[in-house]
């Protein structure tokens, strides 16, 4: 039996007020186990992205519990939650979100200034993770220098570089063509085989299959896999 890393419990949320109140999310349970490989799949805009927004602690929900390691999200303070972000959570968007201004380098290794590390170690450290991505040859580079999927495997070495053990990734092939979109996937597939746990939001079930499970998401609820699956082809038809 795996460990259990990451708990949802009952999550709502909601947007708006009063006539205009979308609820988004009614009540989603799942866990996930160290070193698994959960894809989240669904028709566009039944809150998948909210769903992960609430997992990597940039959103809060409006009810439910939320668990990393055992601990209970909602009975920490604001800087015990960014503290469990900065350690527990690599976050790797579909828009990549590099800095432009500064070297493919330096933006693997800014995150780790938060942490903070020394300028040396942090140096050490981003090369490393650009190494195990295959890009630590354009480390000097600009990352408008580089390819979509180029950006996309320098944003996942900065979601590597402080050590989570935990990537929660969204869409993201969402900006690439295919032959870079699979080279990606496999890139992800290659880390949890490494052990790092991977909660993936795809709409592609070519890559949802990839997982070791899938969780369908429709009407703010979790549905059998295959329910969410095949609205996610539809969608994507
Ligand atoms: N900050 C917000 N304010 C208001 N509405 C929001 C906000 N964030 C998300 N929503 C709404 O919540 C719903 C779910 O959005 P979300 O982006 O989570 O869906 P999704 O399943 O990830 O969609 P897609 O697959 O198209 O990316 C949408 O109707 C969206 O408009």
């Amino acid at each position: 039996m795996r460990k259990e890393v990451l708990k949802v419990d009952r999550i709502t949320r909601s947007f708006g007020q009063g006539d205009q109140k979308a609820t988004v999310l009614n009540g989603v349970s799942f866990t996930v186990g160290e070193g698994e490989f959960v894809a989240i799949s669904g028709p566009s805009g039944c809150g998948k992205s909210t769903l992960l927004s609430i997992m990597g602690l940039l959103d809060s929900p409006d009810g439910g519990e939320y668990w990393i390691d055992g601990l209970a999200i909602s009975e920490l303070n604001a800087q015990a939650r960014a503290a469990m972000r900065g350690s527990r959570i690599g976050f790797v968007f579909q828009s990549f979100n590099l800095i432009d201004e500064i070297s493919v380098l330096d933006n693997v290794a800014l995150p780790l200034k938060y942490m903070g590390q020394s300028a040396a170690g942090r140096q050490r450290r981003a090369l490393e993770c650009l190494k195990s991505v295959g890009m630590d040859d354009k480390a000097a580079l600009l990352p408008s220098q580089l390819s979509g999927g180029q950006q996309q495997r320098v944003s996942i070495a900065r979601a590597l570089a402080g050590e989570s053990g935990i990537l929660l990734v969204d869409e993201p092939t969402g900006n690439l063509d295919s032959k870079n979109g699979d080279a990606v996937m496999a890139l992800l597939q290659q880390l949890n085989q490494q052990g790092t746990t991977i909660v993936l939001v795809t709409h592609d079930p070519r890559y949802a299959d990839m997982a070791d499970r899938t969780i369908g998401l429709m009407d703010g609820v979790v549905v059998d896999a295959r329910q969410g699956h095949d609205a996610g082809v539809a969608q994507a038809c």
